[in-house]
This record gives structure tokens, C-alpha cells and sequence, in this order.
């Protein structure tokens, strides 16, 4: 599929410490360390309902995490997928009365659209899961064969399951207890009340085609994948055995990133997949996670249209810490807008403090686990100072505008 347009990121002298980004694995914050080459998978939309701005700080969250490995002197390989085949968006098509391959391809131009105009740098593989279907059926069957996948005892249906048991580190990357994960299971599109299945746990593979649905031929019969294991197909065969970085939302630590975990390492045999499992908190509105079931939604889109800068929309929500569940508020975005403004008066004057200092914190603050709160409030600092007493170094302004843009992927 294709992907969409990127922004070049301006080079930056000097450089900062390693990235520490919190692993959900380990419970830690702890040093990334890519080779020349950093991989990074990060589950993209199911397309509807896009873009609203929880997806938007998801997105953001890690295109910090792009360019700092990028100012780190690494190149980047980054995978993002697109599920542009899953019973939520059959669902939304039904009650809308679209067809699901139009929606999904409707809404994907519009995620493109707001990821441009938010300046995320795109990913190098853009994939969709019906584009995947041969290399997902193809990673089904092996699991199958190998024993760590079965086929339910349902003459109708002999949908395929995944052994959650057979690679004994189930549950290393979300630490929840049985009763949790069946509760979470029910909640994101799992079946843990199936009769048959080896565990209640055990996630779909592969659908066996059910009348009026869609499905696509395959050595395990007409049908279509389970969720999981699409992440893990698209990631394997483009990034490697091992990851450096899966990540999304906190809604994904459980079950799919730990389900993405246990089809790739019941493959490949090396445990772990990824060597960071980086999730971001839950935007939210009125007091509510913002989701396309509560339909509770902001869309850039709608705030682009009302003239709103993106930029602006990039501060307001990198304006709180990446992990934290927070909401989105009208205040967010004027505060944010007059932070901008700021910025902007700041780097137009013909000198200022000089700024080495800040680019230097500025990198500190984002390698500690993305911690732009400070980093936001070290410019704030400077564009004061530099409003205030206009500073005398001429290369100050242009050096702010280079690092805003190469760090913080914000246009001045
Ligand atoms: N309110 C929210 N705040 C922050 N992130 C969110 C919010 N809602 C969804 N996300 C994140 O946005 C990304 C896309 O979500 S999604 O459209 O539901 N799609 C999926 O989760 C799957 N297609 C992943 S393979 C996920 O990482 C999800 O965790
Ligand atoms: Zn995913």
C-alpha cells in the first residue's frame, strides 16, 4: 500500500545520549540499542473513524522516537500495517450500509492526508493486511504444522487457534493474570467462551469463510486471519526475527502485542520479538477514553478544516507525557496555539541567547523516555529570554527552528 509523503529531517551538529524508552516487558525504562538499522513495528489504524487525535498522539509518540533514533545517527526501518480487513470494520460498514473495502480505503487517504499534514515521517512499508493475505495464511500454515496452532473440533467451522502455551513465555510482555486476560480477551475481539478451544485465551489464526463475509483462498481453506497474527506476518517478513521497538497504544499490550509476541517467537523459535514494547496512554474526552465505540471522537481532519495549524495540534498533544491517559481539551489547543506564536516570534528575531545549550536539553529531556513536557518548557524558556532581551548570537534563531524541526517534527 502505498505509503505517505515524508518530511526530510534537517541534520543537527553535536549529538545526545542514547533513547531510554519503558519497556512493558520489563517494566522498566531502559536504553534502546539499535544496530545501524533500527526496526521499529507500529500497529497501524483499523480504517474508521480516522484520524482522531488518540490515534494522532499514538503516531506522534513515535515518530519521537523516529527522529531521535535518526539524530542518533541510526537509519530507521519502520513497519506499520493497516487492518484493512477485521470484524470492526465489517461491522461499521454493515451499520453504514458502505462497502468495507471502500470505507477502508476512504479512510485510509484520510489518515495518509493527516499524517502528512501533521509531519509524522512515514513509515518505508505501508502494508495492508488483504495485501498481506498470502505471507499471513503462509505463517498460519507453518504454526499449524509445527503444532503450536490447531484447528477446533467445529465440523461447520475448523477455525484455526494458536496454542498460547507452546512458547512458555505467554504473558512476559503484558504480566496480567489468567482472569485479566480473559476479561480483556472478551472486550478486544477475543472468543474465550468458544467451546474446544485448548485454552480460553487461545486467539483466532484464520476464520474459515462464513456465508456473506469475505474470504480468500488458501492452503488452510477459503477464510480470512485472526487479528495478531497479521502484525506478526507484515513485521516478520520485513523487519526480522527480532525487533527493536513493537509498539502502540495500551489498549494493544493485551491481547494483541502479546499474541503479536507469541506467533512470531512460536516461529522463529527466538524469544524476545521485540526487544521494546512501548505503549502510549489513551487520549481522552469529557472524562472518557476517546473511541470509536463512545463515538466521544476529535478528528484532525475537522481541525485542520477549521484552519487549525497542525503544528499546533502537534504541541497540544505532545504537551503531556506520552504514557500518560489524558485528555484533550479546547484550552490544550489555545494554549498550544499561543506556545506556537511564541516560538515563532521568537526565531524570527536576527539573534538570540545562544541556543547550543538548549538543543542539548533538548535532547536529554526526549532520550529520557520521550519526556517532552520538559523539553516543551526548555524552548519555553529560551523564546522568553529571547523575547525579552533579544540575545546577540545571529545563529541562534536558526538553529532553534533546525532542532524544533529535526527533534520535535515542528515547523516554525
Ligand atoms: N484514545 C486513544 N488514545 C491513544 N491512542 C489510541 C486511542 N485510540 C486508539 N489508539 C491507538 O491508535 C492505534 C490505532 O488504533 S486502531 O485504529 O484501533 N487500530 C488498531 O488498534 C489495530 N489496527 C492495530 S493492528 C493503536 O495503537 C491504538 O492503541
Ligand atoms: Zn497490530
Amino acid at each position: 500500500m502505498q505509503t505517505w509523503a515524508t518530511v526530510d529531517v534537517p541534520r543537527l551538529p553535536g549529538g545526545g545520549p542514547p533513547l531510554r524508552l519503558y519497556d512493558t516487558a520489563t517494566g522498566r525504562v531502559r536504553p534502546t540499542a539499535p544496530g545501524p538499522t533500527a526496526t521499529m513495528y507500529v500497529c497501524g489504524i483499523t480504517p474508521y473513524d480516522a484520524t482522531h487525535l488518540g490515534h494522532a498522539a499514538t503516531y506522534l509518540a513515535f515518530d519521537l522516537v523516529n527522529r531521535l533514533w535518526r539524530d542518533l545517527g541510526h537509519d530507521v526501518n519502520y513497519v506499520q500495517n493497516v487492518t484493512d480487513i477485521d470484524d470492526p470494520l465489517l461491522e461499521r460498514a454493515a451499520r453504514d450500509h458502505d462497502d468495507w473495502v471502500v470505507l477502508g480505503m476512504r479512510e485510509t487517504a484520510l489518515f495518509r492526508e493527516d499524517m502528512e499534514a501533521l509531519r509524522v515521517l512515514a513509515p518505508q512499508h505501508y502494508i495492508g493486511a488483504v495485501e498481506a493475505m498470502g505471507e499471513i495464511a503462509e505463517l498460519v500454515g507453518k504454526l499449524l504444522a509445527s503444532g503450536a496452532a490447531y484447528r477446533i473440533d467445529d465440523p461447520e467451522y475448523p477455525d484455526v487457534y494458536f496454542d498460547s502455551s507452546v512458547t512458555g513465555h505467554f504473558g512476559y510482555e503484558s504480566h496480567y493474570d489468567e482472569q485479566k486476560m480473559i476479561e480483556l480477551s472478551r472486550e478486544r475481539g477475543g472468543d474465550p467462551d468458544r467451546p474446544g478451544k485448548r485454552h480460553p485465551t487461545d486467539a483466532l489464526l484464520w476464520r474459515m469463510a462464513r456465508p456473506d463475509e469475505p474470504s480468500w483462498p488458501s492452503d488452510l481453506g477459503p477464510g480470512r486471519p485472526g487479528w495478531h497474527v497479521e502484525c506478526a506476518a507484515i513485521a516478520l517478513n520485513r523487519l526480522g526475527t527480532q525487533i527493536d521497538l513493537n509498539g502502540g497504544g495500551s489498549d494493544l499490550i493485551f491481547p494483541h502485542h502479546e499474541f503479536g509476541a507469541a506467533h512470531a517467537e512460536a516461529f522463529t523459535g527466538e524469544h524476545p520479538f521485540a526487544r521494546h514494547y512501548t505503549h502510549t496512554g489513551m487520549i481522552g474526552l469529557d472524562g472518557e477514553k476517546m473511541s470509536k465505540s463512545r463515538g466521544n471522537l476529535v478528528f484532525v481532519s475537522k481541525l485542520r478544516s477549521q484552519g487549525v495549524d497542525p503544528n499546533a495540534i502537534r504541541l497540544g498533544l505532545l504537551a503531556g507525557h506520552y504514557r500518560e491517559d489524558r485528555p484533550w481539551t479546547d484550552d490544550l489547543l489555545t494554549q498550544a496555539q499561543e506556545r506556537l506564536a511564541r516560538w515563532r516570534e521568537a526565531v524570527a528575531l536576527d539573534a538570540g541567547p545562544p541556543a547550543d545549550d538548549l538543543v542539548q536539553r533538548l535532547r536529554t529531556h526526549l532520550a529520557d523516555d520521550l519526556d517532552t513536557p520538559a523539553a516543551l518548557a526548555a524552548v519555553d524558556g529560551w523564546a522568553a529570554e529571547a523575547l525579552e532581551r533579544r540575545g546577540t548570537d545571529p545563529d541562534a534563531p536558526a538553529l532553534v527552528r533546525t532542532a524544533l524541526d529535526a527533534l520535535l517534527g515542528v515547523a516554525l
